[in-house]
């Protein structure tokens, strides 16, 4: 399976790079912090060679021995897996779910930091986040000038118009998700191409599209909001880079078109899946975009930044994002998450690991319904748009999964195909 693929080599190719990464900076933490930062970086090695080694040999899961504030959730989390009536027994590396084993890779590269100052705030896939940024500047650039042009004249847009440049953001933000940094172990996956310009001829790859019921329901939102209150939408980000450039340009269009009052935006407290956004890669990008030696992206970043300090944008990071759980266990173990996602009247969520856990990330047949799989989730309507990159999919036509399977067997896990998936 596409799990066995990605515990045997994709996490252990990720290890490497990481071990590798703070090996380069060993310079820069003795300049930093002298013999210090040296002997937290040797710390930090060797706990993340144990951690690979584990991970190879298929060692038990063992319990996390920091005191971070989630690191109880994920013992009792443990402890749960191993207590699963049709479980393995004790869960070790190749003989436990994926999502949660993944998961916990990325929880413990976060203590091989955090328990080591002065380097304990060192975020070990932030070069890789900004190279996918500066390698995607072409992309970045036609994107800026593209709404900065259609921000000149969109009062004069009629309904039709607007929908129409919805769709195209949507779309833009949607294949945005084909550039993450998990997927490829960390290689280079930035957007080299304009983003614009073969929307047109990806249309048939987008295998659920439910961009005319998220448009529907924007729209009614806006006709019946009551005086004084919002229309709020929140992105449940995933990518930096590229990717969360083409939320943040969907985000602003949602505001500009007054489609939407506030967007409250959903980002990674750790370092997570190597390309995560975290508050720190969020506002980065935005100071990126603003010093830009470009109009137009500078322009975009100067707003962005302005929504940011009138409030109308919002940046919230939780717990919950980077713990095990898949989303049905969200209303119990984090109800104030929950509950904060009931304020919004549309909930978009980006990308492949958001989908393997509103779904549970279980071997559903394709045609078994979104609202089933979801199992009732649903703090608010909510739509994912997601690149297939894992052997997860939900809400096909009877057929369709068998047909493109007879012809392209590596559909699921290639990005080459998407669903904007509305429930
Ligand atoms: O950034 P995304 O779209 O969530 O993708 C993350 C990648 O990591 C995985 O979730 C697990 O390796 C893949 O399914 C996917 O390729
Ligand atoms: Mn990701």
């Amino acid at each position: 399976s596409f799990a066995y693929f990605t515990i045997k080599d994709r996490l252990p190719q990720i290890l490497t790079r990481v071990i590798d990464t703070l090996h380069r900076h060993k310079n820069e933490f003795f300049e930093e912090h002298g013999e210090k930062g040296v002997e937290a970086e040797k710390r930090a090695i060797s706990f993340l060679s144990k951690l690979r080694n584990e991970l190879q040999t298929d060692k038990p899961v063992t319990p996390l021995e920091d005191e971070l504030p989630d690191a109880a959730l994920w013992n009792q989390y443990l402890d749960y897996q191993r207590n699963l009536p049709n479980g393995n027994g004790e869960p070790s590396w190749f003989q436990s779910p994926w999502l949660y084993v993944e998961c916990y890779m990325y929880r413990r590269i976060h203590a091989a930091l955090a328990q080591n100052p002065p380097i304990d705030n060192f975020d070990v896939f932030k070069e890789g986040k900004a190279q996918n940024f500066f390698e995607s500047q072409e992309a970045i650039i036609a994107l800026c000038t593209y709404f900065q042009e259609l921000l000149k004249n969109i009062k004069d847009l009629d309904e039709k118009q607007l929908q129409e440049e919805f769709f195209k953001l949507l779309q833009v933000s949607l294949w945005g998700n084909k550039c993450d940094l998990s997927f490829s172990a960390g290689e280079d996956s930035s957007q080299k191409s304009s983003p614009l310009q073969s929307l047109e001829n990806m249309i048939p790859y987008i295998l659920v599209n439910d961009m005319e019921k998220a448009w529907s329901l924007l729209v009614n939102a806006k006709k019946n909001r009551k005086e004084g209150s919002n229309v709020r939408v929140d992105i449940i980000l995933d990518n930096a880079g590229f990717e969360l450039v083409s939320d943040l340009v969907l985000a602003d269009f949602l505001l500009s078109s007054k489609l939407a009052d506030e967007v409250h935006f959903h980002g990674k407290s750790i370092p997570w899946y190597v390309s995560d956004t975290t508050k720190h890669d969020f506002n980065w990008t935005i100071k990126q975009l603003g010093s830009a030696n470009h109009m137009w992206m500078s322009r975009c970043g100067i707003n962005w930044e302005g929504n940011l300090k009138k409030g109308v944008w919002v940046f919230r990071d939780h717990m919950f994002w980077t713990l095990p759980h898949d989303f049905s266990s969200m209303s119990e173990v984090a109800p104030d998450l929950y509950a904060e996602l009931q304020k919004s009247n549309l909930l978009l969520f980006k990308g492949d690991l958001n989908y393997r856990k509103l779904t549970g990330d279980r071997k559903w047949e394709c045609s078994v319904p979104f609202h089933q799989a979801l199992n009732k989730f649903h703090p608010a309507p909510l739509c994912s748009l997601r690149t297939l990159k894992s052997d997860t999919q939900v809400g096909l036509k009877p057929g369709q999964g068998e047909q493109i399977q007879a012809s392209e067997p590596e559909w699921m896990v290639s990005g080459k195909y998407g669903v904007v998936q509305f429930d």
